[in-house]
C-alpha cells in the first residue's frame, strides 16, 4: 500500500501592523497584497475605526477574499468608535500605546492556533520589537516615509550635537544644515521634518519621532517604500546603521506590476484602500478637459487649512487661469463658518473648476488631462506624481512632507517648492511655472524619473529583486509553535 501523502507545510506567516492613519494603512495595505500574492499567510492588523472606513469606501474585503491565506484583525486604537476623530489624530493614539495597543497587540501575536513567523511593523511603533523579542518572533520595520526624511529624522542627535538644532528663530531657518552626511548642500533648517521647529528640544513630539526613529536599528531589517534610483544617496547613509533594507517602491505601481504580471491575469484597475467615498465624477470631468490642461489639488488625508490659506489656494488657482481639479475633504477646513467668498471665485469654479471630496488619486494622476500636482508632499502622493511623471508644486504642512518637498525641487528637479508660503500670487506663479514656462524642463526630468521607476518594479529591477530577497528571507524563517 502508498504510505499517506504527507500534506504540505503551511506558508510562513506574516503580521502586518500599520499606524492608524490612510498613508500608512495605504502602503502597508500594498505590501500584505505582494506578499499575499506570494503565497505567505498575512494577518493585516487595523484598528477597529480604520477597518471600519475601510468596509465602507474600498471594498478591502473582496479584494483579499481572494487570497485564502489573508485575515483581517483589529484592535482599538484607545478611542471609542464614536469619538470624532480629527486628521491627525493618530498622534493621540501614541498616548494610548502602552496602556492598550501594546496588550493587545501582544495577545494577538501569542495567539494559540496560528503560529507567527515573522512581524511587519510600522516603523513608528517599535514597542512591536519588545513584544517581538520575547517572543522570539523576527520583526521587520516598515516606515512608509521617504529613506530621505528617515536618514533626516536619524540625523537628530547629530544636529542637536553641531547646534544646528534647536533653530534659532525665523532669521536661522535658511541656515544650511551641515550635520546629515550626504545632505549638506541640501537641507536648510526650513527643509527638517517640522518636529524640529521648536525651541524646547525636550518636546514631546520631537523626541518620539526622534526615539522611533533610531529605535529602528533594534529591528531585523528594515523596509521602505522607495528606490535605489531615486535615494540611493540616503539609502547608503542608513544602510551603515541597518545594514540590511528592502527598497521595493514605488509600491503602487509594484503591486501594479507583479499583478499583471501573474499568469492569466487581467491588467488590474486601480484598488482603492480609502478611508472616504471616492467621487468618481471628477474622471468624468477629466475626461471632458484638454490634454494637459488641468492642475490637479490635493493635500493628502491629515493637512488641514485655515481660511486665510484656503483663500489664497483658491484665488491663486483661479488666478493662474488655468482648469483645477480640488479635493477639499470633508474635513479639510479647520476653521467652521462659511467665510465670505467672492462670486467671481464661484464663477470661475464653475468654469474651469472642479471640486470633490476625495478622488481616486492614483487614477487621477495618470489621467491624461492632467498636467500637474499642487501637493502636501506626503510620501505615498510624491511617489504617485513620480510614477504618473506630472511636476509638482509642493506646500509641505507637517512631518516629513518638508524634507521631501526639498528633494523634489533641489534635488531630483521634478518641481517647486512654496514652503512656509501661502500666498495668492506665488500659487499663481507656481502654477504657471509648471504648467507654462518651465514645462518642458519639468517633462524631461518627469519621464525620466517615472522610467526609472517602471524599471525598478519591473522584472529584474531593483525593487524587484529586493521585495523577491523579502520573501525568500520570510521562508527561510522558522515558524515557532
Ligand atoms: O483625494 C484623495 C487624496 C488622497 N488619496 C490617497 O491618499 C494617500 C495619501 O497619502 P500621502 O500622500 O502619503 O499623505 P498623508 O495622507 O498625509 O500621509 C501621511 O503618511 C505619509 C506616509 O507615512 C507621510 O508621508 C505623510 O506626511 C503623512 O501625512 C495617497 O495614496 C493618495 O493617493 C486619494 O486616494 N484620494
Ligand atoms: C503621525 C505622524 C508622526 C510621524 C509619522 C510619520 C513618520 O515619520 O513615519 C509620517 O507622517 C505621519 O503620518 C506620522
Amino acid at each position: 500500500m502508498d504510505p499517506s501523502p504527507v500534506p504540505p507545510p503551511p506558508p510562513p506567516h506574516v503580521v502586518i501592523f500599520p499606524l492608524a492613519a490612510q498613508g500608512h494603512v495605504n502602503s502597508m495595505l500594498k505590501l500584505a497584497e505582494l506578499l499575499a500574492l506570494s503565497g505567505l499567510h498575512i494577518t493585516f492588523i487595523n484598528s477597529e475605526h480604520i477597518h471600519h472606513r475601510l468596509l465602507q469606501h474600498a471594498e478591502v474585503q473582496a479584494r483579499f477574499d481572494d487570497y485564502p491565506y489573508f485575515r483581517f484583525k483589529t484592535i482599538s486604537d484607545g478611542l471609542p468608535m464614536d469619538h470624532p476623530r480629527p486628521g491627525d489624530h493618530c498622534l493621540t493614539t501614541f498616548n494610548y500605546i502602552k496602556s492598550i495597543t501594546k496588550p493587545l497587540f501582544e495577545e494577538l501575536v501569542d495567539a494559540p492556533g496560528q503560529p507567527v513567523t515573522c512581524i511587519i511593523a510600522d516603523g513608528m511603533f517599535t514597542f512591536t520589537i519588545d513584544i517581538a523579542r520575547d517572543l522570539g518572533v523576527p520583526i521587520i520595520a516598515f516606515r512608509t516615509i521617504s529613506a530621505s526624511s528617515f536618514w533626516a529624522y536619524f540625523c537628530i542627535p547629530r544636529m542637536i550635537e553641531n547646534g544646528d538644532l534647536p533653530i534659532k528663530g525665523d532669521e536661522d531657518m535658511d541656515h544650511i544644515v551641515t550635520s546629515v552626511p550626504g545632505m549638506e548642500d541640501i537641507l536648510r533648517c526650513r527643509d527638517l521634518p517640522s518636529f524640529c521647529r521648536v525651541s524646547d528640544l525636550s518636546d514631546w513630539l520631537l523626541q518620539y519621532v526622534t526615539t522611533q526613529t533610531l529605535q529602528t536599528t533594534r529591528a531585523r531589517a528594515l523596509i521602505l517604500n522607495s528606490f535605489d534610483q531615486l535615494e540611493g544617496p540616503a539609502i547608503s547613509q542608513i544602510r551603515t546603521h541597518i545594514p540590511n533594507i528592502y527598497t521595493i517602491g514605488p509600491l503602487h505601481s509594484h503591486l501594479k506590476s507583479r499583478l499583471s504580471s501573474a499568469p492569466s491575469s487581467p491588467p488590474p484597475p486601480s484598488a482603492s484602500n480609502s478611508l472616504w467615498e471616492v467621487d468618481r465624477s471628477c474622471i468624468s470631468w477629466l475626461d471632458e478637459q484638454p490634454p494637459k490642461s488641468v492642475i490637479y489639488v490635493s493635500f493628502g488625508s491629515i493637512t488641514t487649512l485655515n481660511r486665510h490659506d484656503f483663500a489664497e489656494f483658491w484665488h491663486g488657482l483661479v488666478n493662474s487661469g488655468r482648469r483645477f481639479l480640488w479635493v477639499v475633504r470633508p474635513d479639510s477646513l479647520a476653521e467652521s463658518g462659511p467665510g465670505a467668498v467672492q462670486e467671481e471665485l464661484r464663477e470661475a469654479t464653475a468654469e474651469r473648476g472642479c471640486v470633490v471630496g476625495w478622488a481616486p488619486q492614483e487614477e487621477v494622476l495618470q489621467h491624461g488631462a492632467v498636467a500637474a500636482f499642487l501637493t502636501h508632499s506626503g510620501w505615498n502622493s510624491t511617489l504617485e506624481s513620480v510614477v504618473a511623471g506630472k511636476p509638482m508644486v509642493c506646500w509641505p504642512f507637517f512631518a516629513d512632507q518638508q524634507v521631501n518637498s526639498r528633494f523634489v525641487s533641489r534635488a531630483w528637479k521634478l518641481g517647486l517648492d512654496m514652503k512656509d508660503v501661502c500666498d495668492r500670487v506665488v500659487v499663481e506663479r507656481m502654477v504657471n511655472g509648471v504648467m507654462g514656462e518651465r514645462k518642458e524642463e519639468f517633462a524631461a526630468a518627469g519621464a525620466e524619473m517615472a522610467r526609472r521607476a517602471r524599471e525598478a518594479v519591473s522584472e529584474g529591477g531593483s525593487s524587484w529583486d529586493n521585495l523577491d530577497r523579502l520573501i525568500e528571507d520570510i521562508r527561510s524563517m522558522k515558524t515557532g509553535s
